[in-house]
């Protein structure tokens, strides 16, 4: 396949290295300064720019007839728009939050325990996430993922970074240099704790995800998400 890369920073470096293992060919690689051009050769964009990018990114390849799959976090309040504009256009989109096989089990694992939690009233909810000192939003879009899905099989109503009422999911978002990313969900009660955590040891995962995902999603159209393409 042709691949168009939208952020060529740490993680695009990454999936190039890992696209080109894989017998295909970048086409574009677009930072900041850089214009679309290019972008309609390729059979399949990925983008893993900043967040302020994401939305004009995404709007590019969709307007262009490119399917596109979308790693950036910290933009999810435009997601809505991306669907409609591909629904509009007849193309082809995924959002991740992570594309790593791992956090994809550790997300299903989370809602299990979620909804077997739901009803025992004495554990209070909590998380952390650990990231690198470059990293640009809070939440990080995983401990955001997890959150949702605690809160579409509990009580909980939000999530909040600090002050959480009752009613929210407190998440620490901890910067430390180096770490490409940890997440953890608790559960603590009087009497004990329980924990689930996930930690990438470096971005490999990320990335082989995205270029597996921009291989399931080169020939459709529609909107998927990671879920679709694990099969899970
Ligand atoms: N979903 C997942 O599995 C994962 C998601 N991420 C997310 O991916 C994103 C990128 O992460 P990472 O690679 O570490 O970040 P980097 O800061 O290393 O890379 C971001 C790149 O985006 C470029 N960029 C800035 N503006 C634009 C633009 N308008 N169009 C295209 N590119 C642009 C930057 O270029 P310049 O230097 O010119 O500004 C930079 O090279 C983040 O949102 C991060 O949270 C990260 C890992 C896994
Ligand atoms: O910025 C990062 O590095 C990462 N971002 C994603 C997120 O916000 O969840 C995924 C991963 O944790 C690394």
């Amino acid at each position: 396949m042709k691949i168009a890369l939208l952020g060529y920073g740490r993680m695009g470096k990454v999936i190039e290295r890992i696209a080109l293992e894989r017998g295909h060919e970048i086409v574009l690689r677009k930072n900041a300064e850089d214009t679309f051009d290019g972008l309609e050769n390729a059979d399949v964009a990925i983008d893993f720019s900043i967040p302020d990018a994401a939305v004009e990114n995404i709007s590019a390849c969709l307007n262009n007839n490119v399917p596109v799959v979308s790693g950036t976090t910290g933009w999810l309040e435009h997601y809505h728009n991306m669907v409609e504009l591909c629904e509009q256009k007849q193309g082809a989109f995924i959002y991740g939050s992570n594309f790593s096989l791992g956090v994809n089990i550790f997300f299903e694992l989370n809602t299990h325990l979620a909804k077997m939690m739901s009803n025992l009233k004495q554990y209070k909810v909590s998380m952390n996430e650990i990231h690198h000192l470059q990293k640009l939003d809070a939440p990080s879009g995983t401990a955001i993922s997890l959150a949702n899905d605690i809160i579409a099989n509990s009580d909980y109503s939000s999530w909040a970074l600090e002050n959480a009422k009752e009613d929210e999911i407190h998440i620490d978002a901890i910067r430390e240099e180096g770490i490409p990313g940890t997440h953890s969900v608790f559960y603590d009660s009087e009497v004990d704790s329980i924990e689930i955590k996930h930690t990438a040891h470096s971005r490999e995962g990320f990335a082989f995800g995205a270029v597996v995902a921009a291989e399931w999603l080169y020939g459709k159209k529609g909107i998927y998400t990671m879920k679709d393409v694990l099969g899970l």
